[in-house]
C-alpha cells in the first residue's frame, strides 16, 4: 500500500506531481471499483439456457451481492396450477395468463427491499415484455386485446412502481448452444422447445438489447456467453469490476 510520505513527497518517490495525481486517482478508482457509493441493481438477461443462472451461482458467492433467480417453480405452482407446463402445451390459450403472472412475480421483485448494496436479478419486467410478450404477440399466440391489456398493466407499473435497474449483463448465446444445452438441463417442461423458438426469442433479445427497438433502462454489457464453462468464469471474471459498478465502463 501506498504511505502517508509517499503522498506527501510524492515528487521525491514518484518523480512528478502529476505522476502522483495519476497514481491517486487509479488508487480511488480501485477502491471504489468494487463497493459502489449507492445501492445497485445489475439485471442478467439472455435467451433460455444462455447461462443466467451458473453468472449468478458464480457471483452469489462474493460478499454483499445479493441474488434473486427467476421465480420459475412460482410459475410451476400457482395454487396447485402449473402455468409455465401449460404455457408450454398450449401457448395461445395460456400466454396472456401466463404472463400476466409472470409480469406480476417480476413485480415483486423489483419492489422487495433490497438486502446488499449489489443486488443481481435474473431477467426482469422488461425482458418478460420487450421480449416474451413481443413474441408470443408476433407469433399469434397472444390477441392485439390481450397484448393492449399487458402492454397497459406494464406501463402503469413503470410510471407508478420503483423498478429502476443500473445496468443489465447481457449474455449472447446462440440459439444453437443454448438448444444444445437445454437438452442437457432436461426441465420437464421445456423438452419440447424446438431451435426456432430459441432463434425467435434471440431476435427478440437482439431487438431489445442490442437494436434498441424498445427502450434499455440501464446501460448494456454484452457478454459472448457461447463459451465453454471454465472459459465462461474467465469472462465473468474479467468484468467483475464493471458488473459490480453498475455500469458500462
Ligand atoms: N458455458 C457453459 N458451457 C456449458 N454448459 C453450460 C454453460 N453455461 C451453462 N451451462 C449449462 O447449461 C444449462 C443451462 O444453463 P443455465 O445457467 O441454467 O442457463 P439459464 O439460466 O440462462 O437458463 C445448465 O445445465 C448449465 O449447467
Ligand atoms: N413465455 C415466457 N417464458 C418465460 C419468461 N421468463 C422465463 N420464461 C421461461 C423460459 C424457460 O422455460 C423458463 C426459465 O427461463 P430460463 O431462461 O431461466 O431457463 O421460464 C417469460 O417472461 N415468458
Amino acid at each position: 500500500m501506498f504511505t502517508k510520505a509517499a503522498f506527501r513527497g510524492g515528487w521525491t518517490i514518484f518523480g512528478s506531481r502529476k505522476c502522483l495525481d495519476k497514481v491517486r486517482r487509479q488508487v480511488t478508482w480501485k477502491m471504489t471499483a468494487l463497493h459502489p457509493s449507492r445501492s445497485i441493481t445489475v439485471a442478467i438477461e439472455g435467451n433460455i439456457g444462455s447461462g443466467k443462472t451458473t453468472f449468478l451461482d458464480h457471483f452469489s458467492k462474493t460478499k454483499g451481492i445479493e441474488v434473486i433467480q427467476e421465480p420459475v417453480d412460482m410459475w410451476r405452482n400457482v395454487r396447485g396450477h402449473n402455468t409455465l407446463a401449460l404455457m408450454y402445451s398450449d401457448p395461445k390459450r395460456w400466454s396472456f395468463a401466463f404472463q400476466s403472472y409472470v409480469q406480476l412475480t417480476m413485480l415483486d421483485i423489483h419492489t422487495r427491499k433490497q438486502k446488499s448494496l449489489i443486488r443481481m436479478m435474473e431477467r426482469s419486467i422488461y425482458s418478460a415484455k420487450y421480449c416474451f410478450v413481443e413474441n408470443m404477440h408476433e407469433s399469434g399466440n397472444m390477441t392485439d386485446a390481450e397484448y393492449v391489456v399487458l402492454t397497459e398493466w406494464f406501463d402503469w407499473i413503470l410510471a407508478n412502481q420503483k423498478v429502476q435497474i443500473d445496468l443489465i449483463v447481457y449474455l449472447k448465446t446462440s440459439p444453437e448452444v443454448c438448444h444444445q444445452r437445454i437438452k442437457q438441463r432436461c426441465r420437464e417442461e421445456e423438452k419440447a422447445i424446438p431451435l426456432d423458438y430459441l432463434q425467435a426469442l434471440h431476435s427478440a433479445h437482439e431487438d431489445w438489447l442490442t437494436h434498441k427497438k424498445f427502450p434499455t433502462p440501464a446501460p448494456v454489457l454484452v457478454l459472448n456467453g457461447d463459451h465453454n464453462l471454465s472459459d465462461m468464469y474467465s469472462v465473468f471474471e474479467k468484468n467483475r469490476h464493471k458488473i459490480l459498478l453498475g455500469q458500462n465502463l
